[in-house]
């Protein structure tokens, strides 16, 4: 689902943000990435949605190599991929419906299928109750569930996480992380940058471990 072949990203800086990075995660898995901050996990998964270019080597997802797409095909790519971000990005000015609403409404997705999927996407989260509230009166642990519910509402099968647990307790982050446990069981690839250590290893999943933008460790956890 996901291939990297020598895959280096230099920024216009010369600063090497990945140098050389290979590996092939398969459809169904569920993958940490982890490392020191700076490390290169952001721009990692930046190249996975096309926010940022290789400088060499090859990205292929979903048997695509990313060379091949063009700007216009960038969307479509998207589509087929579900980003939850640490600070979650939410529109405090919108209803908890709105926010979850958004990618289809951008999507062109009919009315009614929108309130249908807005809906079970909200009640995957556990927040089906909350779709008239306001995000500002929420909690944080329910503002990343709400965050999560957009990133799955148009059923991606690749969701990307960047420390999506980064400002919630060790409690609400074990919940946090047994949601994505959930989806990768109905077969989502998952694939989740973090430095939480404890919580991570409390968990039984594959984790690249990224070191100055070089990949050190590949490896099922003891
Ligand atoms: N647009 C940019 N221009 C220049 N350097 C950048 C840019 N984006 C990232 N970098 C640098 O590339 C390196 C990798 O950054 P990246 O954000 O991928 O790390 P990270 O592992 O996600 O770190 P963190 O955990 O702090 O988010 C860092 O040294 C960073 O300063």
């Amino acid at each position: 689902m996901i291939r990297f072949e020598q895959v280096g990203k230099r920024y216009p800086n010369g600063h090497m943000g990945l140098d050389g990075v290979s590996f092939h995660i398969r459809r169904g898995e569920m993958v940490f990435i982890t490392g020191h901050s700076g490390a290169g996990k952001s721009t990692l998964l930046k190249l996975i949605m096309c926010m940022e270019r290789p400088s060499s080597g090859q990205v292929h997802i979903g048997g695509q190599d990313l060379r091949d797409l063009g700007s216009n095909d960038i969307p479509y790519l998207r589509r087929q991929i579900g980003v939850v971000f640490q600070n979650h990005q939410l529109l405090f000015d919108r209803t908890v419906f709105d926010n979850v609403a958004l990618p289809l409404v951008i999507n062109g997705t009919p009315t009614d299928e929108v309130g249908r999927r807005v809906r079970a996407a909200l009640d995957k989260v556990g927040l089906l109750n909350k779709e008239k509230s306001y995000p500002i009166a929420l909690s944080g642990g329910e503002q990343q569930r709400i965050g999560i519910a957009r990133a799955v509402v148009h059923k991606p099968a690749l969701l990307l996480a960047d420390e999506p647990t980064g400002n919630l307790d060790p409690s609400l982050s074990a919940e946090i992380m047994a949601l994505f446990e959930d989806f990768n069981r109905v077969g989502v690839t998952v694939m989740i940058a973090s430095h939480d250590l404890p919580l991570i290893a409390q968990l039984d999943h594959r984790m690249l471990t990224l070191d100055q933008g070089q990949l050190v460790t590949d490896g099922e956890q003891a």
